[in-house]
């Protein structure tokens, strides 16, 4: 099956290497960045270990190349340091970038949809839950979710899994709403085999206040640590942008907290979806607290107007 990747930075870069190291479904790849020297660079050094990957068929190409794609994963636009979003104290977060990556995507999602009219379309770009909702629109097509909160997810399932000391991949625990600073953590259902989290983290119950404020800052935050070391949050998306393609392309029906449209918020944001080979298919509730429930309304709240701005940056409001 054909993939493309559009913007070739240093997240498409580390999404074009997972989805070639973990081979799967994607059989042909295809690079598209409006510098079109790097898409070719990052393609070439790549196709050089193939010899040691599964089979791809990996080039970099114009929207032309798109033709019979199945999935179109959108990372082109600029990221958080670029666009001065790397302040912890800033409330906006990463919605501080919807206005310039809105402008990018009113020129890329017509070109991918005229060329690929039929593909699944992937929104990596940040903000991304706005820029799916405004993806939506552009493209005229339902077959639109964006990353998510899955990234933070994992990173809370990593923190957690630290601290008790057992394998992340044991770690149930998921995070819904906004990727962005309004994400609500769902402490309430994460666990262990059952156990919740924070009966082992904090048998009697002292100190428990301090360690969920330490846990949430380092998620909420990671984004920038991860920047002030590197530039730009990359691996980690990238190996959840190819895992996602996986999803899509086995038609896997894989239960995942992305973000899709849901009509009774309407605004796009993570729930438990439920992804296969048309996108979001459906999207569960969790269960939660009172707590819980209400950060999610301040969550989809913030996600209405970052949805309007992006339309209205875009022209499509
Ligand atoms: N969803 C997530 O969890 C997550 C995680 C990390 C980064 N991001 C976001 O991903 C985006 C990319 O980040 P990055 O670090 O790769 O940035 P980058 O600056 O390294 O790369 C962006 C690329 O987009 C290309 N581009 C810009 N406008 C374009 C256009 N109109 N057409 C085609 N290509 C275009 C640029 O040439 C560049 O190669 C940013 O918005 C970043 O904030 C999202």
């Amino acid at each position: 099956m054909k993939v493309g990747v559009v913007g070739v930075g240093a997240v498409g870069a580390a999404t074009a290497l997972s989805l070639l190291e973990r081979g799967g479904m994607c059989r042909e790849l295809v690079l598209i960045d409006k510098d079109f020297a790097r898409a070719r660079g990052v393609a070439a050094d790549m196709r050089y270990a193939g010899p040691l990957s599964p089979m791809v068929d990996l080039r970099a190409g114009d929207y032309a190349d798109l033709a019979g794609a199945a999935l179109v994963i959108i990372t082109a636009g600029v990221n958080e340091k670029t666009g001065g979003a790397t302040d912890r104290s800033d409330e906006q977060g990463r919605l501080r970038l919807v206005d310039t990556n809105a402008r990018v995507y009113a020129d890329v999602v017509p070109r991918i949809v005229a060329a690929a009219p039929d593909a699944v379309l992937m929104v990596v770009t940040d903000p991304p839950d706005p820029l799916a909702d405004l993806t939506r629109r552009l493209a005229g097509h339902d077959r639109v979710f964006s990353t998510g909160t899955l990234i933070d997810s994992l990173r809370f399932r990593v923190h957690l899994a630290d601290r008790i000391g057992v394998r992340p991949r044991d770690v149930h625990a998921m995070v819904v709403g906004e990727h962005g600073t309004s994400e609500v953590l769902l402490w309430s259902s994460a666990s262990v085999s059952g156990i919740p989290v924070l009966s082992l983290l904090a048998p009697d119950g002292t100190g428990t206040e301090e360690l969920r404020e330490e846990i949430e800052t380092n998620i909420r935050y990671a984004n920038i640590t991860i920047i002030e070391g590197t530039g730009a949050s990359q691996y980690g998306i990238g190996a959840v942008s190819a895992r996602l393609a996986e999803a899509v392309l086995r038609d896997e029906g894989a239960v995942l907290p992305v973000a899709a449209y849901h009509a009774g918020f309407d605004v796009t944001l993570s729930l438990a979806s439920v992804l296969g080979a048309g996108g979001v298919r459906q999207m569960y509730d969790p269960a939660m607290t009172e707590d819980e429930r209400k950060a999610l309304h301040r969550s989809v709240d913030i996600l209405r107007k970052a949805k309007q701005r992006a339309l209205s940056a875009a022209g499509a409001g």
